[in-house]
């Protein structure tokens, strides 16, 4: 795997300390690390990678969440898999890190928005939404919820960098980690932090629609190129009963055969379908939990579905 390690204030193109054009390459013109990285005395095994490793040695399973297309549920169907993890077992300890740093939502997905994180002798406490459900986010370290995050992809490493390193998750069983759409700066940092740490793989976010299912296919190459294991592909606003007269219809039509037939194509686990269900986008705006808010749906067995699916595909 290709690994990009940049300072916090290099400059956009800078080709990483572990290039052979460290120092070098005319991005490095003006850089302040430019001498050091020119000397090759920065050249070596990336001590934080290492750093993560121990750092999440507590964390039985780590879970990237991605999605190729911006706008298919990615956030939601995290929230959803962390309140159904930890609803199904008081003893199971999960955690959502949203490494979507330009656009987070999972503080008001899981209704703690106007929570603060505090710093501690070991770290940041990330927030309780349950006793055995945290999570954390820089949607808590912002000064207001309006606040654009406009950075560049160092100090986005930085960040993700420290959220690996300085929070004090203690004993996790599940680590759920959501990423912006695509395959950019986030992804990268990511992939390249926890090549050591044990990463159990990727799960895949799609609506059934042709125009999702391309990026998807650009995701899974991504994931196979930085070697993350897909863990599989969930097929998320796949097919809407109406609350009132209960007649089915699709509204997002898999006119390709949607994420099963992809993943039949490209041998990957499907790992189920969650229907759309407009009191589940009522929930996750009001930060409500949908297990309680509305038992009837018929999101919550998909969603139980899909994660023994997952558990499955983990134990592959
Ligand atoms: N199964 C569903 N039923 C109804 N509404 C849904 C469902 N899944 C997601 N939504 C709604 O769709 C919208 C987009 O969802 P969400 O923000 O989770 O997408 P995303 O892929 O994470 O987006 P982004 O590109 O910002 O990362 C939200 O309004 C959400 O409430």
């Amino acid at each position: 795997m290709s690994e990009v390690q940049v300072p916090n204030n290099a400059p956009e193109h800078c080709p990483g300390t572990q290039s052979d054009d460290a120092g070098k390459a005319s991005a490095c013109a003006g850089c302040p690390n430019q001498g050091i990285c020119a000397s090759g005395a920065v050249k070596g095994p990336n001590p934080d990678i290492q750093l993560v490793k121990e750092r999440l040695e507590q964390v039985q399973n780590k879970i990237l969440i991605l999605s190729g297309k911006g706008g298919v549920g990615k956030s939601t169907v995290t929230a959803m898999l962390s309140r159904s993890l930890a609803a199904a077992d008081a003893n199971r300890n999960v955690a959502v890190l949203d490494i979507d740093i330009c656009g987070p939502s999972q503080p008001r997905l899981l209704g703690v928005l106007n929570e603060q994180v505090h710093q501690s002798g070991s770290g940041w406490s990330p927030v309780y939404v349950e006793d055995n459900l945290s999570v954390m986010s820089i949607g808590f370290l912002l000064g207001s919820q309006d606040a654009a995050v406009i950075w560049r992809g160092p100090k986005k490493n930085g960040m993700i960098k420290q959220f690996l390193c300085e929070v004090d998750w203690g004993n996790l069983d599940f680590l759920l980690m959501d990423t912006p759409p695509g395959t950019s700066d986030e992804h990268l940092s990511a992939s390249t932090y926890l090549s050591e740490a044990n990463l159990s793989g990727a799960v895949i976010v799609t609506t059934p629609q042709e125009v999702a299912l391309l990026d998807v296919r650009k995701e899974i190459d991504f994931c196979k190129k930085v070697n993350i294991k897909i863990l599989g592909v969930i097929e998320n606003m796949s097919g809407f009963v109406c609350p009132s007269c209960k007649v089915e219809s699709e509204i997002f039509k898999a006119n390709t055969g949607g994420a099963r037939k992809m993943c039949e194509d490209l041998n990957v686990p499907f790992l189920g379908q969650l229907p759309l269900d407009p009191r589940i986008a009522r929930c996750c705006d009001e930060g409500k939990d949908f297990i309680t808010e509305i038992p009837d749906s018929p999101a919550i067995k998909a969603i139980n579905l899909i994660i023994e699916n997952i558990l499955k595909s983990i134990k592959v």
